[in-house]
């Protein structure tokens, strides 16, 4: 069975359809790429799933049971993460105070939720700067730290929101063996990213967006290749200048 369903999905900004009847799943131990150009609507299935949004129609399902109508707090519990586009740690909390937030709610004791930021901060590579105030990270490090504090929460499906935005190329390449090593521990991952090439390099299947609906699916080299991909990337004088 899959662990996420999304099925008819939509939501409404006044006459915008951000979201358009959506269905995808996402299968237990994958890596499911969620990409498509600005403004196609995939921050949008974020805040629908994680419920910072209620949906407009449709239903987001959970190991079969539906999210839908429950707080944003209430989905974490029940194993659902997420980051964010642009990441704001507390700049002057060290990073362990900052992972520890993640994990307050379902440990219930600081002690408890600073012992699991310890063991998130060693699984994305900040274990050394444990006790450096957020404020002084580089970009790369913030973004580790976001995955942290979602990782923190103890999910079963994380939602990354473009975690490589603004990485350089060795950067990028550390964070797709982070998200590789994520999964491996047995958390499943929706990535939202640009970066193409962190997209080929380890998603096991994408589904692309356009105007809120899904235009693609398929296997990374597959959908790269889908001339309506191509023109919702590019336009369709390109499309049809290869077809
Ligand atoms: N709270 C909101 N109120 C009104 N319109 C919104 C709201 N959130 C998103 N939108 C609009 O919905 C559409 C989809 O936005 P969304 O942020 O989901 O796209 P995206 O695919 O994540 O884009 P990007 O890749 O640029 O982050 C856009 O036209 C956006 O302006």
């Amino acid at each position: 069975m899959a662990l996420l369903e999304v099925e008819n999905l939509s939501r409404h900004f006044g006459g915008l359809r951000a979201v358009a009847n959506l269905s995808f799943a996402v299968r237990p131990g994958e890596i499911l790429g969620l990409i498509g150009p600005n403004g196609a609507g995939k921050t949008t299935v974020f805040n629908l799933v994680t419920g910072f949004l209620p949906p407009s129609g449709g239903d987001v399902r959970l190991d079969g049971e539906s999210l839908v109508g429950l707080k944003p707090h209430a989905v974490a519990r029940r194993g659902v993460a997420r980051t964010f586009q642009i990441v704001k740690p507390f700049p002057h909390l060290s990073a362990r105070e900052n992972a520890a937030l993640g994990g307050m709610a379902r440990l219930g004791s600081r002690r408890a939720a600073e012992d699991e930021a310890m063991r998130v901060l060693e699984q994305v590579g900040l274990a050394a700067k444990a006790d450096v105030p957020a404020g002084e990270f580089t970009l790369a490090d913030q973004k580790r730290l976001e995955i942290a504090r979602a990782l923190a929460t103890g999910p079963k499906l994380l939602l990354l929101d473009e975690p490589m935005g603004g990485l350089n190329p060795r950067e990028v390449g550390g964070a797709c063996e982070l998200v590789e090593r994520i999964r491996e521990s047995g958390v499943t991952v929706v990535l939202v990213e640009h970066i193409m090439r962190a997209i080929m390099r380890i998603s096991h299947r994408v589904v692309v967006m356009n105007q809120g609906e899904k235009i693609a699916e398929g296997a990374p080299a597959e959908v790269v290749q889908d001339p309506a991909v191509i023109a919702a990337y590019f336009g369709k004088r390109v499309a049809n200048a290869r077809g």
